[in-house]
């Protein structure tokens, strides 16, 4: 029995029987690509064999790491953007649920952990620091490239604020840096000031490094069992091995979207039913969008967070243009249930829900929605975990993963680049005057002129 059950029975209507078999041959190819390093873009396969080809050495110094940060800290400050933020925040959101930092000291397994550095926000910058406030904390500061300008930014005010509260030669205990090994402004500091460091490997990219000291550390920070994240990650990779498409349902998601894609299902939303697998989307997003969305194609990766969206989008995605799909992660047994109260006088009409479980309310939300938006000509599909615990998340984030990979090759391009994230980074540096883009500066100024 597989661990994530897949079900693509609600696609069966869109999809004419032979089309999945037809697209063996293909997925046999890609499987190739991948396995062999044969594709474009192979130097950045080093998440495939991650979740047991990792360094253990440096595994354990994260676990560390974070035992001191519970020692000494309130809070820890991550700072990161992109792939150095959301697969962190969303397997923090995913484990610890929605108000894992609003909860006394007593009941959480970690520290406090928030985000920063993934915007341009003044507003939230001041908020956060309030937030601190005078607690004793540290910081985790991640940038594969080193160079980012959010990350750098709020790095420097929160280093400020770090230095102001124990000086400097403490603060430089409470900063630990997640980077890449020799490249980048980052680890030119982390030489200069000792920083504890960690490493992002060179062939994972930033949107597959949430398995690496990237979402380590602050998933760690939480109390999470690192253990069972990459046991999960590694009986996943283990079991989505076969090229076979009735034997490997991560490959079988991939065919069947690339189907769905070439007959006009050009946006494809990824759904929950629980609000704290929101940032799992938003994880999602990134994989997706900056895996697929190039050479002029790609299917558009968007969200929606049910029940709450069906009162937003609902209607949307019930009549609106014929271009959607839907794949729902769905929790069979989420961590908590509860029992909805009877009213002997029944006034709001509730009643009729006695026996039933909020749980079950909303499974059958799940399937009523399924069942209607099938009706509405959208091919839905369900990827199913067991329950929220580290095991379930490693597994489903592999699933993604491998699964971003064979559809990036079914669809002819380089699942591992990402050009095209340049193209403002040059226009925003001009118009801020940074050295070096005088040129480009003076041309932009003509065009606005
Ligand atoms: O980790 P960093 O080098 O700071 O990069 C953070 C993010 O920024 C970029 O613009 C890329 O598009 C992302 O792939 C990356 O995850």
């Amino acid at each position: 029995m597989a661990y994530i059950k897949f079900d693509d029975s609600k696609v069966a209507q869109f999809v004419h029987e032979n089309e999945l078999p037809e697209m063996q041959a293909l997925v046999t190819a890609a499987d190739q690509e991948l396995r062999n390093g044969t594709g474009a873009g192979a130097d950045f396969r080093g998440w495939l064999t991650l979740p047991t080809d990792y360094d253990h050495e440096e595994f354990a110094r994260i676990q560390t790491a974070a035992e001191k940060i519970k020692q000494d800290s309130d809070v820890l400050v991550v700072i990161g953007i992109g792939g150095s933020y959301l697969g962190a925040k969303m397997a923090v959101d995913f484990l610890n649920g929605s108000f894992y930092n609003s909860k006394p000291k007593s009941e959480r397994r970690g520290v406090q952990v928030v985000f920063t550095g993934n915007s341009l926000s003044a507003s939230y910058l001041q908020e956060l620091q309030d937030f601190v406030g005078d607690r004793d904390f540290s910081i985790n500061v991640i940038s594969k490239s080193g160079t980012t300008t959010e990350p750098s930014i709020a790095f420097r005010i929160f280093k400020e604020k770090l230095i102001k509260k124990y000086g400097k030669e403490e603060a430089n205990h409470r900063i630990y840096a997640t980077t890449d090994a020799k490249n980048g402004a980052l680890r030119q500091e982390v030489e200069a000031n000792g920083y504890e460091s960690f490493i992002i490997p060179d062939d994972v990219g930033g949107r597959f490094s949430v398995l690496t000291p990237v979402g380590l550390l602050p998933i760690s920070a939480t109390g999470a069992d690192l253990n069972e994240l990459m046991h999960g990650a590694a009986d996943a990779a283990q079991n989505y091995q076969d090229a076979d498409l009735t034997k490997n349902d991560a490959y079988r998601y991939a065919a069947l979207r690339n189907i769905l894609y070439r007959k006009g299902y050009v946006t494809e939303l990824i759904e929950n039913y629980e609000p704290n697998l929101r940032m799992l989307a938003e994880w999602w997003k990134q994989l997706m969008g900056e895996s697929e969305g190039k050479d002029q194609k790609g299917i558009y990766p968007s969200s929606a967070n049910f029940t709450t969206d069906l009162h937003s989008l609902g209607q949307y995605i019930q009549e609106g243009l014929r271009n959607l799909f839907e794949t729902v992660v769905k929790v069979e047994k989420p961590p908590y249930n509860v029992d909805i109260p009877m009213e002997a006088d029944n006034l709001d009409g509730l009643n009729y829900l006695k026996g039933q479980s909020l749980n079950e309310v909303n499974d059958k939300a799940y399937e009523g929605v399924v069942l209607a938006h099938n009706d509405g000509g959208v091919p839905v599909l369900t990827v199913e975990i067991p329950d929220e615990s580290e095991y379930s998340l490693g597994y489903l984030i592999y699933f993604f993963e491998v699964a971003v990979g064979i559809s990036g090759y079914l669809n002819g391009i380089n699942p591992f680049n990402q050009p095209g994230v340049e193209a403002y980074k040059q226009n925003m540096f001009a118009l801020l005057g940074k050295p070096g883009y005088e040129e480009l500066a003076a041309k932009l100024k003509k065009e606005t002129d």
